[in-house]
This record gives structure tokens, sequence and C-alpha cells, in this order.
């Protein structure tokens, strides 16, 4: 593409393309977005498609009800997703391959690696990989919930160069234009700190999920890994245009000049913590520095269930959200110790412990309360 050095891309469609009245699919935005594919393809760039759409597709099967219960959503997306998959493979002369996930398969590290071959194997045989979350698998502890954050980090794992989310807006406004006469579109982005997630409100149509808010979360995911990301509007098709001459048709996030490490972008951006430590005023920050001088001498509180291995955060007893990190002992056994320390025995089994975590296995967190 001119003037973007690009190998490899990540394009994200929201579901108001592929099924604009929840009338099954339509062709109408699908052929613009499928021309655009194809010219990436022909000038050598790798595109993955991140396609949402299924419950908007399967909508029609269920007469539409307006609130749909739980398991009629999941049948809808089983029964959308079929015609979804089918309206695609009809713009294309190559074949398509069907990739459904789920949070679980980024948070194994094996999963997460097989998730990764397969694709990579996919696009070196010219197939293009049609990524959606696995709606009808997913609980609310298991899903990622929507398809920004997946893109991201679909985009991640596949160790793409960008990620173009197309949306039904033109870009990032200042503030929700569907609610707002003055609000003022931003062209460009080169940090995202809290005044950016503070311009986001939520979804506008029946059928998006998670509005600005999550294609934030998915800009910063993706930014920190080295990606450039673009939120653009795929109704219109000069949108497709600009892109292919290089220029910026929506809102530009840069990416991070220097991109995290791996394990590291792993660890603050798709792992989730199984449960939490809460440490004392006491002890010393900065954490990366000292994490091995972070002993059972130091805990407040265990909140929750994990497991040696497991994710956990680190929090202050104020609140703050200190770092994620691999933890080195289970819940069960932290809480034994921090609810024995005035035995002397337990005196010595705890001095006989090394550190909760260590230095190799954390991300340190901007220190906010949340
Ligand atoms: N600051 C903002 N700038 C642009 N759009 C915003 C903003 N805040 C909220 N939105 C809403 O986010 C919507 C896009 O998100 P969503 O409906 O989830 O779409 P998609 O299906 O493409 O993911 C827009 O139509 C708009 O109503
Ligand atoms: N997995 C869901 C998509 C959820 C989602 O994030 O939708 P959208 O906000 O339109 O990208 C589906 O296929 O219906």
């Amino acid at each position: 593409m001119k003037n973007h050095k690009w190998n490899r891309i990540v394009l994200k469609v929201g579901s108001a393309l592929i099924a604009p009245e929840r009338k099954g699919c339509s062709s109408r935005y699908l052929l613009h977005i499928a021309k655009f594919i194809l010219q990436c393809r022909d000038m050598g760039i790798e595109v993955i498609l991140v396609s949402s759409g299924s419950v908007a597709a399967g909508a029609h099967f269920f007469g539409n009800i307006e609130k749909p219960s739980l398991p009629i959503k999941k049948a809808m997306a089983a029964a959308g997703q079929n015609e979804m998959m089918a309206a695609w493979d009809r713009f294309f002369d190559f074949p398509s391959a069907q990739i459904l996930l789920t949070h679980g398969d980024f948070q194994d590290r094996e999963r997460y690696d097989s998730v990764r071959e397969t694709i990579f194997a996919l696009l070196e045989h010219g197939i293009l990989p049609v990524v959606n979350e696995n709606d009808v698998v997913t609980t609310d502890a298991l899903k990622v919930g929507d398809n920004d954050n997946l893109s991201a980090m679909v985009a991640a794992a596949a160790d793409a160069d960008a990620l173009i989310i197309c949306s039904d807006i033109d870009g990032l406004y200042n503030k929700n234009p569907h609610t707002h006469d003055d609000a003022v579109m931003i062209k460009n982005v080169n940090t995202i700190d809290q005044s950016i997630y503070d311009m986001a409100g939520g979804a506008h149509s029946s059928v998006g999920t998670g509005g600005m808010q999550t294609k934030i979360e998915a800009a910063e995911k993706a930014t920190s890994h080295g990606l450039t990301t673009y939120i653009i509007n795929g109704f219109k098709e000069s949108s497709f245009e600009q892109l292919i001459l290089g220029n910026n048709p929506g809102t530009v996030f840069a990416p991070y000049a220097k991109p995290m490490e791996e394990d590291l972008h792993w660890m603050t951006h798709t792992s989730r913590a199984q449960g939490e430590v809460v440490i004392g005023d006491g002890f010393e920050y900065p954490l990366d520095e000292n994490s091995d001088q972070l002993t059972s001498n130091e805990i407040v509180e265990v909140l929750g269930e994990f497991s040696a291995g497991d994710t956990i955060l680190i929090r202050s007893d104020d609140g703050k959200h200190l770092a994620k990190a691999e933890a080195n002992y289970s819940s069960c056994l932290l809480n034994f110790i921090s609810d024995h320390d005035n035995n002397d025995d337990d005196n010595e089994f705890l001095h006989q412990t090394g550190p909760l975590v260590s230095d190799k296995n954390i991300a340190v967190l901007d220190q906010e309360d949340k």
C-alpha cells in the first residue's frame, strides 16, 4: 500500500456493516470491504479478517426479538455465523477459514501458540483467516466480550503491522457525535491516556458492542505492541480508497516508539488476573526493581482462588493497582501463611518461602485507583 510499509494487517468489521438492519447479511457494504481485501492481497499484504455480525445476521431466524435471552442470543450467533461466512465467501476467489476463539484461548499459553501457528499456516497457503468470538461456548468469565479487543489480541498474536477497525462512524470524536452536535473529530492520537478514554461513549446502534471505549482499549493493546491502529468509517468506500493511497481516512493511533516485550505485553493486555494479593503500605516501590523482595511478610489479604503459575493482580491496601504477575504460590498456601504469621513455626516457614512473584514475570501497571 502506497506509503504504508505493511506486510500483514488485521481488518475488524463491525456488526452494522454485516447485517445493517438485522434482516440477515447484506452485501451493501461487504462489497467494497472485500475489494479492499483483494487489493491488499494483490499488493502482497497478508490480511486477517475479524468479522462481527453473527448475532445480527442470525437475529431474523428468531423473529428479531428486541431483548433476546442469553441462550437465544447464542443460538442467533450459531445460525448467523454460517450466514456471515457464506456472505464473505461470495466475494472471494480464494479460500477462507473460520477461527472461533474465546478469552481462554489467549490466556493459556499453549492454546495461544496453537492459534498463532494455525494463523501463520493459513496465511502461508493464501487462505484468509476469518475470526470471531466463539459466542456459543463463552461464559462471562471466559469471553473477550467485544471484537475490538479480540481483534487487537489477534493482531498482537499474529505479529501484524496495522489494525484497521471499520465502524459505523468516521473515527474518534472528542465526545459522542450521536449525542453532541458540537463533537469534533480527532485525526491523530499519539498517546492514549485517560483524557482519550474520557471522550468515549457507548454503542449507538442496536447491533454494536462496546462503542468507542472498546475501540480505544483495542488501540492501546495494539499500539503498545507496535501496531499502527485506525478507526475508519466502513460504510464509505472512500475510506478504503484513501487507505490504499496511503492516507488516513479516520483516526490514526501512533504505535509506541518502543513496543513492549512480548511476555510483558501478554501479561499486561491479554492475561486476566485469577485473584488478588493486597500488600501493606510499608512496601517500598517501585515493584519492578524490588519484586524479589515482595514476600509473604507484605501480605494483607489474599482474594480469589489461584494456583502457582496463574496471573494475579498485586494491589496496595489503599486500592492502587500496582502490578500483574505470575504467582509463585497458590492462594491456598498464601492464605495459610498470612493467617498464621504469629506462630514461631510458621514464622520459620515464612522465612523459608521465596518471593511471591519474580521480576521476570511481572508487569508494573500505571498506578491509578480503579
Ligand atoms: N467519542 C466518540 N467518537 C465516536 N463515536 C463514539 C464516541 N463515543 C461513542 N461513540 C459511539 O460508538 C459507536 C461505534 O461503536 P459500535 O456501535 O460498537 O460499533 P461497531 O459495531 O463498529 O463496533 C458510534 O456509532 C458512536 O455512537
Ligand atoms: N461476536 C459478536 C460480535 C460482538 C461485537 O463486538 O460486535 P461489534 O461491536 O459490532 O464489533 C457477533 O458476531 O455478533
